[in-house]
């Protein structure tokens, strides 16, 4: 299916949309982790950690981290989930440096790899991993359900599918503040931080535009995922989608 995010695109009309994420992400990667705390208000750890707890009852061996960009999910749930071996999956390599020295930093390189991998094409053999996460990612793939099919072949059948994306509160008066939020704050603090002017006005955009809730939902089931629920965060700022293939 053809989605409205998938046209929308931070560099304008011209050229594929996985080529513009990735300049873009290249691009923000010094000041991605600065901006992303104090964007959500630090809210972020939060969201993670709950997506991970979810895990924890399956005590999955294998996980790949898609759209792992500079490694915060990956490294929280090597910590709290201990698998014998976690894959992060990223298409910018600028983001995955970042990540790279964060999990040197946290003695984890013996557990944590990177790969260069765009999730509408992976590389990995049917069945590979017992977990599958993708946290804010999934937002800005070309092809959303060539993305859901993929990380749907690569899990094991009985294996746990993750997903956090950002969405937008539909009830009064957070509705409100969050379009004033989205519109004028992350725009302007994200311009003076990453210093690329593009990169927060296609992110509200973008989350405008993607499919949330009860059609996200429907969206998973279609791509082969069974026991698909969601769960709201933060008066709905966030969504927490889990399945099973
Ligand atoms: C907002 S960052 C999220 C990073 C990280 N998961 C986190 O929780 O902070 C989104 C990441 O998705 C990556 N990405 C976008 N499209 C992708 C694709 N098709 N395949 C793999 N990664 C992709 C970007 O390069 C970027 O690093």
């Amino acid at each position: 299916m053809d989605y409205p995010q998938e046209h929308i695109k931070p560099y304008g009309k011209d050229g594929k949309k996985s080529e513009q994420i990735e300049e873009m992400f290249d691009n923000i990667a010094p000041a991605y982790d600065k901006l992303n705390h104090t964007l959500s208000l630090g809210i972020d750890r939060s969201w993670r950690r709950k997506a991970i707890n979810w895990l924890k009852p399956f005590q999955p061996k294998r996980i790949m981290d898609v759209a792992t960009g500079t490694g915060d999910f990956a490294i929280l749930a090597c910590r709290e989930l201990q698998p014998d071996e976690l894959i992060g999956t990223d298409i910018s390599e600028g983001m995955m440096d970042v990540g790279r020295n964060k999990v040197k930093q946290a003695h984890l390189s013996d557990r944590i790899t990177f790969a260069r991998e765009d999730c509408t094409s992976l590389s990995f053999a049917d069945d590979t991993f017992d977990a599958v996460t993708v946290a804010f990612g999934i937002r800005n793939f070309e092809g959303l359900d060539k993305g859901l099919a993929e990380m749907c072949r690569v899990l094991k059948t009985g294996g746990h599918l993750v997903i956090l994306e950002l969405s937008t509160p539909d009830r009064f008066p957070m509705k409100q503040l969050f379009t004033i939020y989205s519109k004028v704050v992350i725009p302007l603090l994200g311009k003076c931080l990453s210093k690329d002017n593009s990169a927060y006005t296609y992110l509200p955009q973008s989350i405008r535009a993607f499919p949330q809730g009860e059609v996200m939902q429907e969206v998973i089931r279609k791509a082969g995922f069974s026991q698909v629920n969601f769960r709201r965060l933060t008066f709905g700022i966030c969504t927490l989608y889990t399945a099973t293939k």
